[in-house]
């Protein structure tokens, strides 16, 4: 059983994929954090942007069959125009906790490619096009390879130094989203400092809240 939060369609904001048309499948549910308020200050993960309880939000739902969820993703991609390549990036919550190998050949026998965004502690399963990587702080990884590498920064307990000699085509610092640029605590400046210190490091901004898409 598929437990899926949210779908939608929208531009990926994030990372080296930034820009491009996508198809964003939510799961309920996270390794990390509960997702209710009142545990976030004891999580393992504490700075979260995102709602992922339950299966009430934009074409969410239960799923038991991955033909029957890739069949309602693929729906929400526009009818044919051009040669883009269908493409769907599976996010939560924590992704790698329900993504399983007959989803992910459900969608790709679609012809759509497949992205994931996880936090690195889960094994991942093959036949991933687009591989993100998010570490939180000192929770232990079991990813050190894949396409991306997008570190929120700043997180004490997980320095940029930490990764940088990580088997990934791309490194990017995202600054940790604490409010708005101009107020205090706001962290683009340290972000945008660090990547000007140490050139391995590209600045991923969070586009699709720039932009008011979602
Ligand atoms: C909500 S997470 C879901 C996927 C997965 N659990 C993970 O953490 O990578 C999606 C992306 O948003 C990033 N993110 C979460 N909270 C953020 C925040 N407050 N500021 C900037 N990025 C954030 C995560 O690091 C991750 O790259
Ligand atoms: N547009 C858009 N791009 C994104 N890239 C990663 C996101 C995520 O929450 O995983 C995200 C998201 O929530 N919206
Ligand atoms: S690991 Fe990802 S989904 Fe889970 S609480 Fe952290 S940012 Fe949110
Ligand atoms: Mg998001």
């Amino acid at each position: 059983m598929y437990h899926i939060k949210e779908a939608f369609y929208t531009l990926q904001g994030e990372g080296g994929q930034a820009g491009r048309a996508s198809v964003f499948c939510r799961f309920s549910g996270c390794n990390l954090w509960s997702g209710r308020e009142q545990d976030r200050a004891t999580a393992a993960c504490r700075f979260c942007d995102t709602d992922f309880i339950g299966t009430d939000g934009q074409n969410g739902g239960r799923f038991t069959q991955a033909a029957a969820l890739a069949e309602h993703l693929h729906a929400l991609w526009p009818k044919q125009d051009g040669y883009a390549i269908p493409y769907v990036v599976f996010t939560g919550g924590e992704p790698l906790l329900q993504l399983d190998p007959a989803l992910i050949n459900a969608m790709r026998a679609q012809g759509s490619e497949v992205a994931v965004e996880t936090n690195g502690t889960l094994p991942v399963p093959a036949g991933i096009d687009w591989l993100c990587v998010s570490p939180k702080g000192n929770n232990a990884l079991t990813v050190t390879s894949g396409d991306e590498l997008k570190l929120v920064y700043p997180q004490p307990d997980a320095p940029p130094e930490r990764f940088a000699a990580f088997n990934f085509r791309h490194f990017f610092l995202q600054p940790m989203d604490t409010g708005p640029l101009g107020e205090p605590g706001n962290c683009m400046a340290d972000t945008v400092a660090y990547c000007l210190a140490h050139p391995q490091w590209r600045l991923s901004l969070q586009t699709h809240k720039i932009a008011g898409i979602d």
